[in-house]
């Protein structure tokens, strides 16, 4: 009897707890602190809130689904809620933004500087390096890494942009027609790429390793997705165990490969100071030697040198930088090829632009790529439609009020979408159609400035950007003086992915037709 009667008050007392807590936790989200609203107003009339499958709020609503239903369930869920939602999983809230006022609040906000919990799950491949740290040691890497992407650096990787652009085309130059796999030949250019530039390291006599390395990074993405979507694997101690050992044969091939880069490079650039030495020449000129090339990788070497970073450090960096740099350049450049076989007439523009700025593609420069105006629409209007990185993800530190009246909690996930963001029809007239013309000055005057958002803002914005649209304009200064591009893969064919990138299931094909010399 007595016992019955403890029973009884416990289970009441319990409820009761469950009950007040109730109000201020979502428990079946796993203790997801709400969110409230300024003032007493209903969150909902702010941000309407996605109904979960289960009884566990949103805690399994990507469970079971392939990557290509990841990727249609934020479509759907965007289109069905019709502004920026909330979501409620794995112990805290996330807002899912889809529009630039919340967009602007959250990239030009000091204190917002800490990614999401998603982006630890690509630490076991990048570590913590700027692409994923926070704080005083992203700061101090922001400072020591950005000087390398300035104009005078960036002039100097003309010659290897040139060199690996006349190395694509010429494959196909020996045909009157090729049919080519843009999804398997591009991200082999763009490594290549990147290696040569920014670390100086050609890829030439190793082509197998660079192979092995993207092969590699694309078994380790398949893991990232199953991890983000799968709640026994998302929390860190469950997360270690499991995933990890399936990757553990991906991630030695991405380490080894770095690894090599920074050894061969220390070796070249311990050869390029001893003969500065010989030569009576100051150590700290290095970067504007105009004999020799200055990679990136030389930039954290001598800092280390300086006692300003370790090898460890120098390994994060690397690894963020070659992923960060050659598998975004890929999708940019694969969608802006795909786009100019699928629009003929906006090809003969760019082509016909190309004729009359570019004399000889083989000394094309900085300068010159600056005249492509047209050319330059279409890639913008192409990550507009297809943004390399479709999501970026912040978390909040501190209790954050928005400028819409939520207070999202400390420890609350913002996921700013910005796939959606691109298609959002409230700030794009027909946003489904391509046209390059958005960007003409007089039909962007009136757009809110964070309405287009492909290499971020603020103070986290992507640090390579000038970078890629040179390497992106150059090849295509080579590709559409030499051949005509004609569509194979349909676009109604195509099915888009979520990855660590914007992914797409397609080998994405193209015709390369030589074109009357
Ligand atoms: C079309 C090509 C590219 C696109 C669309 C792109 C886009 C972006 C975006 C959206 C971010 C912000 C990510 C976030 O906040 O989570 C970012 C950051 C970054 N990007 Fe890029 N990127 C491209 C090419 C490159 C290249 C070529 C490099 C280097 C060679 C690079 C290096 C980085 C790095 C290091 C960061 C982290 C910056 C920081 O947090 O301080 N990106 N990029």
């Amino acid at each position: 009897m007595v016992c019955a009667f403890i029973v009884i008050t416990a289970v009441f007392v319990l409820l009761c707890w469950l009950l007040k807590i109730n109000k201020e936790y979502y428990i079946l989200a796993l203790f997801a602190r709400r969110v409230r609203a300024k003032d007493g107003r209903s969150v909902e009339n702010i941000a309407p809130i996605l109904k979960g499958r289960t009884i566990f709020a949103n805690c399994f609503d990507l469970y079971g689904k392939d990557h290509a239903g990841i990727f249609r369930y934020y479509r759907d869920s965007a289109q069905a809620m019709g502004k920026s939602y909330l979501v409620y999983a794995f112990g805290s809230p996330t807002y899912n933004i889809i529009d630039p006022v919340n967009v602007e609040f959250v990239l030009s906000h000091t204190s917002l500087i800490t990614k999401s919990t998603d982006y630890d799950f690509m630490q076991p491949a990048l570590h913590k390096g700027l692409l994923t740290s926070t704080g005083k040691k992203w700061h101090t890497r922001r400072t020591m890494i950005t000087p390398t992407f300035r104009f005078n650096i960036l002039v100097q990787f003309e010659e290897v942009f040139r060199a690996e652009s006349q190395k694509f085309v010429t494959q196909f130059e020996h045909q009157a027609e090729s049919i080519i796999s843009l999804t398997e030949l591009i991200p082999r250019f763009s490594l290549n790429s990147i290696c040569e530039t920014a670390m100086g390291i050609n890829l030439d006599d190793m082509p197998e390793r660079g192979d092995n390395y993207r092969e590699s990074i694309k078994k380790f993405e398949k893991c990232f997705v199953k991890t983000f979507s799968n709640p026994l694997h998302y929390y860190g101690t469950i997360f270690n165990i499991f995933p990890l050992n399936e990757n553990i044969p991906y991630l030695r091939v991405v380490h080894e490969f770095t690894n090599d880069i920074i050894a061969k490079r220390r070796i070249l650039l311990e050869e390029e100071l001893n003969e500065r030495r010989c030569n009576q020449l100051p150590d700290d000129d290095i970067y504007v030697n105009k004999k020799r090339r200055f990679a990136m990788l030389d930039t954290l070497i001598c800092a280390e040198k300086d006692g300003l970073i370790d090898h460890a450090g120098i390994c994060e960096e690397v690894n963020t930088l070659m992923f960060g740099g050659f598998d975004t350049s890929s999708i940019g450049l694969m969608f802006t090829i795909f786009n100019l076989a699928l629009y003929q007439d906006m090809q003969e523009l760019c082509y016909q632009e190309i004729l009359t700025h570019i004399d000889d593609q083989s000394t094309v420069d900085i300068n010159q790529l600056s005249n492509l105006k047209y050319l330059d629409r279409f890639i913008k209007e192409t990550i507009r439609i297809c943004p390399p990185v479709p999501v970026i993800g912040r978390q909040t530190s501190e209790e954050t009020e928005l400028p819409n009246g939520l207070i999202l909690p400390a420890g609350s996930q913002i996921i700013m979408h910005v796939f959606d963001l691109h298609r959002n029809p409230k700030y794009w007239d027909k946003p489904e159609e391509f046209d390059p013309d958005r960007f003409l000055p007089k039909n962007s005057i009136n757009r809110h400035p964070y309405a287009y958002i492909p290499f971020s803002m603020g103070l986290r914005n992507c640090i390579g950007q000038k970078y890629v649209m040179m390497l992106i304009k150059t090849l295509l200064c080579f590709l559409l003086k030499k051949f005509q591009i004609l569509p194979v893969t349909d676009a109604k064919d195509l099915v888009f992915n979520t990855g660590i990138t914007l992914r797409v299931e397609n080998n994405v094909k193209v015709k390369l037709v030589l074109r009357n010399k």
